[in-house]
């Protein structure tokens, strides 16, 4: 190659590294079209830095396409979509270890809002974490709004007044993992679980199951009340004729905390949203997405990753405007 051609092809390559939506869209797949698949594909549309890949269904599901998604790729495995980025995994919970773990065995990117608190997270992060360095790719774990951003928000307020008590109430509003729990029980056709806030991080679980024939109630409310998912909490299972007469997907949180900055007591802070579930779960994915191509190969948490990584657009000129 000609010395002035060899420098421009270096200058391109230096070039996408800093920015890469500058010179091509981040190419996005979403995996599994549920609540938050559905506004994650909508989230992608709007973002200005990124293209949608298509959609990866379960090969039982491919065959039903909703019209929103005409002309979108839907595929049963994701090699079929040609050159992926990143993967936003919309799956349920339970079966983000399996479905990550595949994708970044790919050498694709993965994102998701796997909500187990505790351990469970931790065994992910390392499970993950394994995998990435192992295939040259990243994944950020835990990344909704609760675990997610909340998350983010707790650790600032932990920052700025390092001693005291932390409350996170819920609700009232659908909790998506607790109706997918909830939805997955034998016998059981569609569910809704309400979470209800009764003060100081506290909540109570309102269940609404509409039941396939011959289900019995009984045995749907053990089901429910013994999962890890509600026995911690006070949980209430009511057999309904219809779920989607009852259905309303808004949620919203109150973050309080109270502590110590230095040796100053009584400092007090409130952080509040009102908000559509989905819809947000699914706009920090996306923002995670652009996120985690600008990570080293491993696996994160919200907390852990810079703010700024999370937004499309020049740094300087984010910093100027944000700092
Ligand atoms: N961290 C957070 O703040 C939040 C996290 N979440 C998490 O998002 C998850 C998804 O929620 P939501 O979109 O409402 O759920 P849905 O049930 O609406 O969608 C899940 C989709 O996954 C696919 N799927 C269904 N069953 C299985 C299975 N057994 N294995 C693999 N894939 C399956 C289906 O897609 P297809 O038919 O296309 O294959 C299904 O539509 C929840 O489990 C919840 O934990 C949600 C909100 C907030
Ligand atoms: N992980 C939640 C979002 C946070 C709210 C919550 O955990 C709850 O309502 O219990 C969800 O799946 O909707």
């Amino acid at each position: 190659m000609p010395p002035l051609i060899f420098l421009v092809h270096l200058l391109i390559i230096d070039i996408k590294k800093i920015k890469p939506g500058i010179m091509s869209k981040i190419k996005v797949a979403v995996v599994s079209y549920g609540n938050i698949g559905k506004f994650s594909v909508e989230a992608i549309q709007a973002a200005p830095d990124m293209e949608l890949a298509g959609v990866v269904r379960r090969a039982s599901s491919t065959g039903d396409t909703p019209p929103e998604l005409a002309g979108v790729k839907i595929v049963s495995d994701i090699s079929d979509l040609g050159k992926v980025d990143v993967a936003v995994l919309c799956s349920p919970t339970r079966s983000i270890p399996e479905v990550a773990s595949a994708i970044l065995a790919k050498g694709i990117c993965t994102v998701d809002s796997f909500d187990i608190h505790g351990q469970a997270m931790l065994d992910l992060r390392q499970l993950l974490s394994e995998a990435g360095k192992k295939h040259n790719s990243a994944a950020i774990i835990s990344a909704g709004w609760d675990p997610g951003s909340d998350s983010v928000v707790r650790t600032l307020l932990r920052a700025m007044a390092p001693k005291g008590l932390t409350y996170t109430n819920f609700g009232p509003g659908m909790s998506m993992g607790h109706s997918v729990v909830a939805k997955g029980k034998d016998g059981v056709k569609e569910a809704l679980s309400m979470t209800i806030p009764t003060g100081t991080g506290i909540h109570r679980r309102m269940v609404y199951v509409e039941l396939e024939d011959g289900a019995s109630v009984e045995k749907v409310t053990k089901d429910i009340k013994s999962d890890s998912y509600f026995s911690n909490d006070e949980t209430h299972v009511i057999p309904v004729p219809n779920v989607d007469e009852l259905k309303d997907m808004g949620h919203g949180v109150l973050l309080e905390h109270k502590g110590v900055s230095g040796k100053t007591q009584n400092q007090l802070f409130e952080f509040r949203m009102k908000i559509n579930n989905p819809a947000l779960t699914a706009q920090i994915l996306i923002s995670c997405a652009r996120a985690v191509l600008k990570q080293q190969p491993g696996a994160y948490t919200m907390p852990e990753i810079a703010p700024i990584d999370y937004l499309a657009g020049d740094k300087d000129d984010l910093l100027k405007h944000l700092v």
